[in-house]
């Protein structure tokens, strides 16, 4: 269990964060400048807060009306930053034995060689960083901050720096290694939605150094709580509504138009409407909240359309797949009840 509340005061930012962990693998996501390093750093012990507890499992790291700051290099955290920071006068061997210098020489030779074994990194154990690929390297800053068995891994966009295909792939590796090795808490953070999506069990939300939502990343993804919370996940259609319950449905109006909202989706103080862009369809006719549209623009990616349509009421911005889009006139644009969520400001 990983406890968080802190506060930290800048000329020009307030760091406000209040979460509690049980396990598994979390993703933090927020617009830049939103104080996701600072919580890492804080909890690294790299940062001290103005105030604040932060606890993992029974160890309290900092507490300040105790005056407790426990300095970073005795609280056993792996923390693994953008650029990893491997020594670049120092081999792949020496990198990764570089924070065991007090363990006897032979179990420091057996875990190191282990670990090159295990990050497939065998024969480069007397290469320096430069020779090796960016890919390369970054196994090789996993298997250093790995080695000393921290109670807490902390992942700063740790892939930031690999292009596309190597990104995907070291990923993968990266995880899957994870799972083998390590059981604690794993905290990330990443710019990248589809990588949280992938690779993260839970998700926490900032904004302007708060947390403003935290959940499993299913809910996060599907059901974002507030207007900030669906901006972050990406939701490109959000739309100032007022909500009338009628029972076993809410009717919520958008600009003149009225939109059907399944009852178990009222919230409380809702003003606003959303609908990610993929859930969006087009269909011949429909009970209820479909409308005619006008195609203002169709922008081609690898495998869909971004298209912006104009309705009477609303623009709207949909994701759509090939086929869709070889089909789409003449048909209604429909958004589906069970995918329409409702937020507050
Ligand atoms: N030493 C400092 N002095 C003054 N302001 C600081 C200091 N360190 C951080 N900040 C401010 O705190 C805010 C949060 O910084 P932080 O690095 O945590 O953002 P972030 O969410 O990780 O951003 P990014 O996604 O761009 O890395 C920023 O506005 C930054 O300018």
């Amino acid at each position: 269990m990983l406890y968080v509340a802190i506060k930290k005061t800048f000329p020009h930012f307030q760091l406000d964060a209040h979460f509690t962990i049980q396990n598994g693998i979390v993703g933090i996501l927020g617009a830049s400048g939103c104080g996701k390093s600072l919580t890492l750093q804080s909890i690294a012990g790299l940062q001290q807060p103005d105030e604040g507890i932060i606890q993992l499992h029974d160890r309290l790291f900092f507490h300040s009306d105790k005056r407790i700051h426990v300095p970073a290099r005795h609280r056993n955290v792996g923390y693994m930053f953008q650029h990893y920071a491997l020594f670049p006068h120092l081999t792949v061997y020496e990198n990764i034995a570089f924070g065991l210098k007090k363990w006897p020489k032979k179990k420091v030779q057996h875990t190191v060689l282990n670990m090159i074994e295990n990050i497939g990194l065998k024969g480069y154990e007397h290469h320096y960083p430069h020779q090796l690929s960016g890919g390369q390297q970054q196994r090789v800053a996993l298997a250093r901050t790995l080695v000393t068995k921290p109670s807490i891994l902390l992942l700063d966009e740790p892939f930031s720096a690999l292009d596309h295909h190597t990104k995907q792939v070291m990923e993968q590796q990266f995880f899957s290694y994870l799972q083998q090795h390590f059981s604690g808490i794993v905290l990330f953070v990443t710019h990248h939605l589809e990588e949280a999506y992938r690779l993260c069990d839970e998700l926490i939300l900032y904004d302007r150094g708060r947390v403003i939502q935290q959940g499993k990343k299913e809910c996060v993804f599907h059901e974002p709580d507030n207007v900030q919370a669906a901006k972050i996940v990406g939701c490109k259609n959000i739309f100032p509504c007022t909500v009338d319950d009628r029972g076993k449905q809410l009717v919520c109006s958008v600009n003149g138009a009225s939109l059907i909202v399944p009852a178990h989706k009222k919230k409380n103080k809702a003003t606003h409407m959303g609908i990610h862009s993929h859930h969006i369809r087009f269909v011949d006719e429909a009970t209820c909240n479909a409308f005619s549209f006008q195609i203002i623009r169709a922008v081609p990616n690898v495998y869909t359309y971004d298209v912006t349509l104009q309705t009477d009421h609303f623009t709207l911005q949909a994701s759509v797949s090939e086929e869709q889009w070889k089909h789409i006139h003449n048909k209604k644009v429909y958004l589906p009840p069970e995918h329409l969520f409702l937020l507050f400001e």
